[in-house]
């Protein structure tokens, strides 16, 4: 039986945990507090952050780090992006030598513009064909409630990528490979940030053309800063591009999504802050991330920008829309 470790026991990190022991692993979850792994081994729930999802038994929580990598043959890290490296800083050493590492979040750093694979390379010290990103259309309360989903294994190294999909593919969740990890990363964090648009649009009371316009563009965005940074463009018409904006940006499940139309109906950033009770929207912080790898490129990033002016310039989602609607015309392509 395969050892799995799963770091960071929130929405995501718990249900893909779920998915691993659901795949026939041996895993172990690592939540960052003491009072939620004792809990999630009593109750076998995690209910702040999977309401009425009843976890296997088999599912085993610990808030030692140490022990939840033992031995481990996959080591997947589901935390905030911008925590990413002070975590890793401290587990670095204790991680197995042969393991994969596998990130789930979806982000860009915060002063360095890294994806969260880069990171991963360079405080852990390992090759980047050791690394694969999982992303797609995966909104954590649905895997865990098993509704059928696809979602990419992204890695350097392809018989990597195919061993990681033999060990989360489940009757309910089906994993495609893909080499393409800069496409995969950028096509998720980027989709964080058009889904906080598609909020703000959503909380002015818009309508369905503003959300496919929105998702469009976006889109188009996405996959211009992505074929800069070399990424393939044909990644972006799939799951991990195409495929997780619309789930995200139309779900009312999602955090980033629901964060934006809080903006939108006018609360401050503060006020939809507090709204998530802790947990992460990470478009928030990526929005400038992403803003600085585009303008590092060169790269014309129009819907990331606004939402970067809403977020922290005082733009109001009017003007953000106003703005948006008066750029110069000019050819879709
Ligand atoms: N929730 C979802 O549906 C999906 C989320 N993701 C990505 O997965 C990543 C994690 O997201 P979620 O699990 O949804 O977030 P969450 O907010 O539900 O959980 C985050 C977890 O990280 C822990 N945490 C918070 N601050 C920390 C710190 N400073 N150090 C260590 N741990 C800390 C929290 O205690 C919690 O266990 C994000 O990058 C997100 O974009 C990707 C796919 C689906
Ligand atoms: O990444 C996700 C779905 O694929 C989850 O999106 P939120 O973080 O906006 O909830």
């Amino acid at each position: 039986m395969t050892r799995a470790a799963v770091l960071g026991a929130g929405s995501w990190g718990t249900a893909f945990a779920k998915v691993l022991v659901d795949a026939g692993n041996d895993v172990t979850l690592w939540a960052r507090r003491d009072e939620l792994a004792t809990r999630i081994n009593a109750e076998h729930r995690n209910e702040d952050y999977l309401p009425g999802v009843e976890l296997p038994a088999e599912l085993v929580a610990t808030h030692d780090p140490v022990a939840a990598v033992r031995d481990a043959d996959l080591v997947a890290i589901a935390i905030p992006s911008q925590t990413l490296r002070e975590n890793l800083a401290v587990w670095a050493a204790d991680l197995p030598a042969d393991a994969t590492l596998v990130s789930l979040m979806k982000g860009v750093e915060l002063g360095s513009t890294k994806r969260m694979s880069e990171v991963i390379v360079e405080v852990a010290g390992v090759p980047a064909d050791r690394v694969a990103v999982v992303s797609g259309p995966n909104l954590a309360l649905e895997i865990a409630q098993r509704h059928p989903t696809a979602t990419v294994v992204a890695c350097a190294d392809d018989t990597r990528a195919i061993e990681v999909q033999k060990l989360c593919g489940t009757p309910y969740f089906r994993p495609y490979t893909n080499t393409d990890v800069i496409g995969c990363e950028l096509g998720g964090a980027v989709k964080n940030v058009i889904a906080l648009a598609c909020g703000i649009a959503q909380g002015m009371r818009f309508g369905d053309n503003t959300l496919a316009s929105i998702i469009t563009r976006g889109l188009a965005e996405t996959a211009r800063l992505g074929e800069r940074l070399g990424a393939d463009p044909v990644t972006f018409a799939g799951l991990a591009g195409l495929g997780d904006l619309v789930a995200t940006c139309n779900s009312p499940l999602s955090r980033n999504r629901s964060f934006g139309e809080r903006l939108g109906r006018g609360e401050s950033l503060d006020q939809a802050q507090e709204a998530t009770h802790g947990q992460v929207a990470e478009g928030v912080k990526s929005c400038r991330g992403v803003l600085e790898l585009a303008r590092h490129h060169d790269i014309d990033v129009p819907i990331t920008a606004a939402v970067e002016a809403v977020c922290f310039r005082g733009l109001t989602p009017a003007q953000m829309l106003e703005l948006l609607m008066s750029r110069s015309m000019k050819s879709e392509s």
